[in-house]
């Protein structure tokens, strides 16, 4: 078994908690409230995942002011955070994986499209920012997902490689992120089904985190690479 470091990389909307259906549901209503139409196949493809200064534009189909992008997210998060917050918990087997890998002293980021109010809701809900070096949202960066900028930003913040790093991702633009970043990606079928994630270039798919150790990560991902999916 390799002895270089690796670092993990954790999405956290659709990853660290399994919160799809809110923000779909959110999403929806939002657009409602301003007579703008969205599909669930538009959604997929132009919203989730994506930082709201490229969803936002894409809904209201004209570029919007800065103030108009700061209230209409927050408009569309607090609908979100209100729907989701009674139901708020770890994605399955998320907290034993962190622990195991914690004991083995792998730096882990999170890499986020979602603003600085959703985050403390997360990840103080679920009490589990301290297992995280460090936390890359959508107000660190210029450029949001597919772009790699988040997964490279976290990398160096974590001093790792990206062909070390593992990302963990849900959606079809972070998972492009990941690959573009020249990392290993693990998705998550919580989002899409296993065949929805087939071909996207994932070394790994996994229903949740209860389907993956540390010994697994190491042998399928990191040294078997891109060689197949299960
Ligand atoms: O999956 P990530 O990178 O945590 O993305 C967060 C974003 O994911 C999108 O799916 C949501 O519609 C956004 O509202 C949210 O901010």
């Amino acid at each position: 078994m390799s002895t270089q470091p690796i670092a993990a990389l954790f999405d956290m909307d659709g990853v660290i908690v399994d919160n799809h259906r809110y923000h779909t549901d959110s999403w929806f209503q939002f657009v409602g409230r301003y007579g703008l139409s969205l599909t669930p196949e538009q959604y997929a493809s132009y919203i989730n995942g994506r930082v709201a200064a490229d969803s936002l534009p894409y809904v209201f189909q004209r570029s919007l002011t800065p103030e108009e992008l700061v209230t209409y997210t927050e408009e569309k998060e607090e609908i979100y955070r209100e729907m989701y917050r009674a139901n708020l918990q770890p994605t399955p087997g998320l907290i034993s994986f962190l622990e195991e890998l914690k004991h083995n002293q792998v730096p882990m980021a999170v890499g986020t499209s979602a603003p600085v109010s959703n985050i403390s809701f997360t990840l103080d809900g679920i009490q589990v920012r301290s297992y995280f070096d460090t936390v890359v949202d959508a107000s660190m960066i210029t450029r949001g997902k597919p772009d790699p900028e988040i997964y490279l930003t976290a990398a160096e913040r974590l001093g790792i490689p990206p062909e070390r790093c593992v990302v963990f991702e849900d959606a079809f633009s972070g998972i492009e992120a990941g690959l573009r970043a020249g990392m290993r990606v693990v998705a998550l079928a919580t989002t899409h089904t296993r065949e929805e994630l087939t071909n996207t270039g994932a070394s790994l798919i996994i229903a949740d985190f209860r389907e993956i150790n540390f010994k697994q990560l190491i042998e399928r991902v990191i040294e078997r690479g891109r060689a197949g999916v299960s």
